[in-house]
Formats: structure tokens, sequence, C-alpha cells
């Protein structure tokens, strides 16, 4: 049985992180870049000092930083993963990989050219993120794109053999809708949230939704 992979991404604060630690997500990421849920990796520190999160992996969301930026947060924080969220290349990935050591997720933006550009991070990339490109925003946008062309990243995905997972605007509205594809996994922010914080209750409808629809073999 494959699982899918669940990401609750921008969490801000030892509460929310309680929630999501408490869910079925394989993944709990933090903003630490320009952004409203951006946070402080020396808060991230002391609050992960008080849950327990052995079953999850951390992920780190990065636009166009400097490496010596995601190391020094990397001496705080342990991340599993780090998203690069911008428009990193295939060349700044090689070298954060051979920094850092460990796995980085690329988002590609769904745009004109996306999938060319997700092809020049094949063997390089561990995994991608895929979101909807919003102006003047990196992510976080809460804002779907049109999911008809779901199947041709996870098609380059899988050619890759790497995970794709789907991002933006992702709700208990919609989710249903977006388990008819065949993906690996979903990222959500903004969908999880009311009034600014996680909710327990709308993860918990989100999951009601993926257990019910996610049966492969
Ligand atoms: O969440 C943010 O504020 C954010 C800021 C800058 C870059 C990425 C960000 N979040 C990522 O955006 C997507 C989708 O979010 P949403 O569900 O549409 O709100 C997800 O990959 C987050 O990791």
């Amino acid at each position: 049985m494959q699982q899918l992979l669940i990401k609750y991404c921008g969490n801000q604060s030892k509460e929310d992180i309680e929630i999501v630690t408490d869910s079925n997500a394989s993944y709990i990421g933090f903003i630490f870049a320009n952004s409203k849920r951006f946070v402080n990796p020396l808060l991230v520190k002391e609050w992960l000092k008080k849950v327990s999160f052995e079953n999850k992996k951390l992920v780190g969301v990065f636009v166009n930083a400097d490496i010596s930026y995601i190391d020094s947060v990397l001496s705080q924080v342990p991340l599993s993963v780090i998203q690069c969220h911008g428009t990193e290349t295939p060349q700044y990935v090689i070298q954060l990989k051979k920094t850092t050591k460990i796995q980085v997720w690329k988002v590609i933006h769904h745009e004109e050219g996306s999938l060319e550009n997700m092809k020049g991070f094949q063997g390089i990339a561990d995994g991608y993120v895929i979101d909807t490109k919003v102006k003047n925003l990196w992510g976080g946008s809460g804002t779907s794109f049109d999911w008809k062309y779901i199947p041709h990243y996870i098609e380059e995905a899988k050619r890759q053999g790497v995970p794709c997972l789907i991002a933006g605007g992702i709700h208990v509205g919609n989710i249903e809708q977006l388990l008819k594809y065949e993906i690996d996994g979903i990222d959500i922010s903004s969908g999880i949230e009311r009034n600014g914080k996680k909710d327990k209750q709308v993860i918990e409808t989100i999951e009601k939704w993926v257990n019910k629809n996610v049966e492969r073999t």
C-alpha cells in the first residue's frame, strides 16, 4: 500500500506544532523566507524541545537564500529536507547539497516552461513540490493552479524516480477533487488555518478525505 505523503507547512507557534505532530503528516514545514509565516529558527528550536516528533520529518522552506543562511538555520533546527521555493538553479541545488548533505526538494511554479525547468533538475532534486505562481508571492498564496496539468508533473517526477507533492490552495472543499489524481503527496499551508492558526478540526477533515480516497497497491 503506497501512502500519500502529507506535509503541513507554515507552522508558526508551539501550538501549531502540537497540532501537526498529532496528525498523520509525514512532514512538518517551517518558513525561513520572507513571509507572514516567517519563523525565527531559535524559536523553532525551543518549541521543538517541548514536542515529540520522532515519526515526522522537518522541512525548511527557503527562497533564493544564501547557502550560509540555510547552514545557520540547520545549526538550530534538525531539518531533513530543504525546500527551495524560489528561482534556484540546478547549479545552486548541487552546491547546496554538497554543503548541507541533506535532501533538497525543488518547487516548480506552474507557469509557461515549468516542465522544462523541472527536467533540468533530473538527478539533482530529491523531490518536487508543484505550486501556483501568484504575482508578488512565492508561496502560501492559498491559490490552486489548473490541476488538469498535474499528470504531466507526476509523469516527469516518476521518470526521474522522485516524489512529487502538489501544493497551492488545497482545502477541505477541493481535496476530494485533487485526490482523483495519482499524486504522491500534498503540501498545505493556508488551507489548514483558521484565523492564522493551524486548526485540528480542519486537519481531521482533510485526513478523513485522504483515508477515504487513497487506496493504492
Ligand atoms: O506559506 C508561506 O507563507 C510561504 C512563503 C514563501 C514560500 C512558500 C510558502 N509556503 C508554501 O506555499 C505552498 C502552498 O501554500 P498554500 O497551501 O497555498 O498556502 C506550500 O508549498 C508551502 O510550503
